[in-house]
């Protein structure tokens, strides 16, 4: 096989709670991820030569910067690897968003390029080389809805129900880092002590800060909140809303479409990467 073509879907995080902060600053997380029927799209082929090259320009992020080209040379350097690859991307899900596009983008690398260069490496070690691109890259390599600790490295598989949400993509761009920074942000929440985890009822902490400093997303809050629970995802700035179907999650983005940009998917808790890459095998 010297092609392959492999979708890259979005995550959710249902509820996020931080309970503390590590010596590195960095922020100790209990969240749960779900994944989407909505996602990139990626094509590998094969090169003559050792380059590894993405194809396609995506707009405000250079070449080398990019994760999909960092997840392709990191993995081709650890695994002593002479080939290289062209990569070509089809990009759909919103970026910074808080759906994850970016960090699955690299998880979709490294299994496609594990599988197209036939390196042969088990996901625990895929999944190590992903936590050192972003916290949320593991989740996305092992393909199953988790619940996760830490800063989201350490991952335990749960089956929350699979409804269709709408996803609204307020047209601001919220910086992960500026929230984590926030003075006011919620950091001492309780860790968890009951299991199973709940998957759904609870609140994402990063929620009141995004809120206060970014009033559209807290406008997409209300006005998907007039139909069902709506929260943030990650630190914004898409919100979400479940509903029991299509047709219902469809009309409810058709009354918010005058002023709401956004996307109706299915969650799924095997992820659409792992169903393709089963059926290949
Ligand atoms: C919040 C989450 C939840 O899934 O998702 P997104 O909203 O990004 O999708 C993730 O934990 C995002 O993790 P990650 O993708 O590594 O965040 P980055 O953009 O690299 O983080 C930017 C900055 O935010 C801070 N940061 C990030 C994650 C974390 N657990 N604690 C932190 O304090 C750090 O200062 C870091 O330098
Ligand atoms: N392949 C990529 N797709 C999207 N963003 C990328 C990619 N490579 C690097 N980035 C950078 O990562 C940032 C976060 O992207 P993304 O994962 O889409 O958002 P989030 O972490 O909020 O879910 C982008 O703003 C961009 O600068």
């Amino acid at each position: 096989m010297t092609t392959l073509s492999l979708p890259a879907p979005a995550k959710l995080n249902l509820w996020l709670h931080i309970i503390g902060r590590r010596d590195d600053g960095y922020h100790e997380l209990e969240t749960v991820f779900q994944f989407l029927d909505h996602a990139d799209q990626l094509r590998f082929a094969l090169r003559d030569d050792d380059q590894v090259r993405l194809q396609t320009d995506v707009p405000g992020v250079d070449h080398d910067s990019n994760l999909i080209v960092r997840a392709a040379r990191q993995l081709q350097q650890q695994s002593g690897c002479i080939q290289g690859v062209d990569i070509w991307l089809e990009k759909l899900l919103p970026m910074g968003g808080g759906i994850g596009g970016g960090s699955s983008d690299a998880a979709t690398t490294l299994l496609g390029l594990n599988h197209l260069w036939q390196l042969g490496w088990d996901l625990d070690r895929l999944a190590a080389l992903g936590l050192s691109l972003g916290a949320d890259v593991p989740v996305f390599v092992r393909g199953h809805a988790a619940f996760a600790q830490g800063v989201g490295e350490q991952l335990t598989p749960v089956d929350p129900v699979e409804p269709w949400y709408v996803v609204l993509v307020p047209q601001v761009s919220v910086s992960t880092a500026e929230i984590f920074s926030h003075p006011q942000l919620t950091r001492d929440s309780l860790p968890l002590k009951m299991r199973p985890v709940p998957e759904g009822n609870s609140r994402n902490d990063c929620q009141p800060v995004v809120e206060q400093s970014y009033p559209e997303v807290r406008n997409a809050l209300n006005l998907l909140g007039k139909y069902t629970e709506a929260r943030l995802t990650g630190t914004g700035s898409c919100v979400f809303g479940a509903f029991p179907s299509k047709a219902e999650a469809d009309k409810v983005l058709a009354l918010l479409s005058e002023t709401q940009t956004g996307f109706v998917a299915k969650g799924s808790n095997v992820s659409m990467l792992h169903r393709k890459l089963q059926s290949l095998l």
